[in-house]
């Protein structure tokens, strides 16, 4: 028998509410339709524009969304349904997040007690030593503020406050801005590492380049939505990818040639019903406009009506 995912996300949907100008009510519905599924084992990749929605999938997940946020759809961890109940228990020891951004550190807690939530034990206090190493950070941080480090030091804080744990299930909002190489190298072999040991993890990145060194698979986003799915192996040639934005992120990795890709996602109120690329596609047919649904191309999934 087949292993369920550790996280399989279904037709997730994400909606604000917001009041516009004469108080009238309106909905913006910023993600749709959105599809992820990650194993145990195995290290994937999210990788999309700015505003395409990926921290709001990693907020999502973890119950954290604003409050005028609604959700709809399925999440599932270890083939059963996540409920708030099973959150909240697994949130910060099971299911762990590294936030996209440092100001989720407490200003006012030393660093060392921040990264074991209080844990005074002796088995803890090995694991911080551990952790600490890994990620050339010196004893004497343990007992320093946030505002006594640099920025880099404070994203491997924050990688270290979730990586401290025995996670099943790791989601990482862009884990590596600020960090030299060496150390996004580090944190991202330490995500292998986990997956080899079995958990699964989820990394949220802008650096494509970085992601194929460590990755198995990448889920790219565009406009709030997921347009394909493809293996590392299928990055090596842009012929071998599916759907053209894809294709312009490939042209636009630095080793492809660093070709610019314009960034003008639709605004959410004028997303077309079918591929939302559609405007800036070349390939481009009416009916791209109507329901493009997600379908199996060469072993991948792509929301595209032309890649074959
Ligand atoms: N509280 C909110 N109210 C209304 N819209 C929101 C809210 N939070 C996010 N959005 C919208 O949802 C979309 C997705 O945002 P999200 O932060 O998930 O993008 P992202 O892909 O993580 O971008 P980045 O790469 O810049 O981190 C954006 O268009 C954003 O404007
Ligand atoms: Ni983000």
């Amino acid at each position: 028998m087949k292993k369920h995912p550790v996280l399989k996300i279904e037709h997730m949907n994400i909606t604000f509410t917001q009041y516009e100008r004469g108080l009238r009510q309106v909905e913006l519905p910023v993600i749709r339709d959105l599809n992820v599924e990650v194993h145990a084992g195995e290290v994937v990749a999210v990788a999309g524009s700015s505003g395409s929605g990926k921290s709001l999938l990693a907020h999502g997940v973890m119950g954290v969304l604003p409050y005028n946020a609604s959700m709809g759809g399925q999440i599932s961890y270890c083939g059963e349904k996540l409920t708030e109940k099973k959150l909240k228990k697994l949130r910060g020891s099971e299911i762990v997040i590294v936030p996209q951004s440092i100001s989720y550190l407490n200003p006012l807690k030393q660093i060392g007690s921040q990264i074991c939530k209080g844990d005074k034990s002796k088995t803890k206090k090995k694991k911080l030593q551990e952790i600490f190493n890994r990620y050339d950070l010196k004893p004497e941080v343990e007992t320093l503020y946030p505002f006594e480090l640099s920025g880099g030091m404070n994203r491997r804080v924050l990688i270290s406050t979730a990586m401290i744990e025995s996670p099943r299930l790791v989601i990482a909002d862009e884990p590596t801005p600020g960090l030299d190489l060496r150390a996004a190298k580090r944190a991202m072999e330490h995500f292998r590492e986990l997956a080899a040991q079995g958990a699964a993890v989820l990394v949220i990145t802008h650096d494509l380049e970085l992601a194929l060194e460590t990755v198995d698979k990448i889920v790219v986003f565009y406009a709030g939505t997921t347009i394909e799915e493809a293996s590392v192996k299928d990055f090596e040639q842009e012929e071998t990818l599916r759907h053209p934005y894809t294709k312009a992120l490939w042209r636009a990795m630095p080793r492809n040639g660093f070709q610019f890709i314009e960034e003008n996602q639709p605004y959410v109120k004028e997303l077309p019903r079918g591929c939302p690329f559609v405007k800036q596609c070349s390939m481009q047919k009416e009916d791209c406009k109507k329901d493009v649904q997600n379908r199996m191309v060469r072993g991948g999934l792509v929301r595209c009506l032309c890649a074959e």
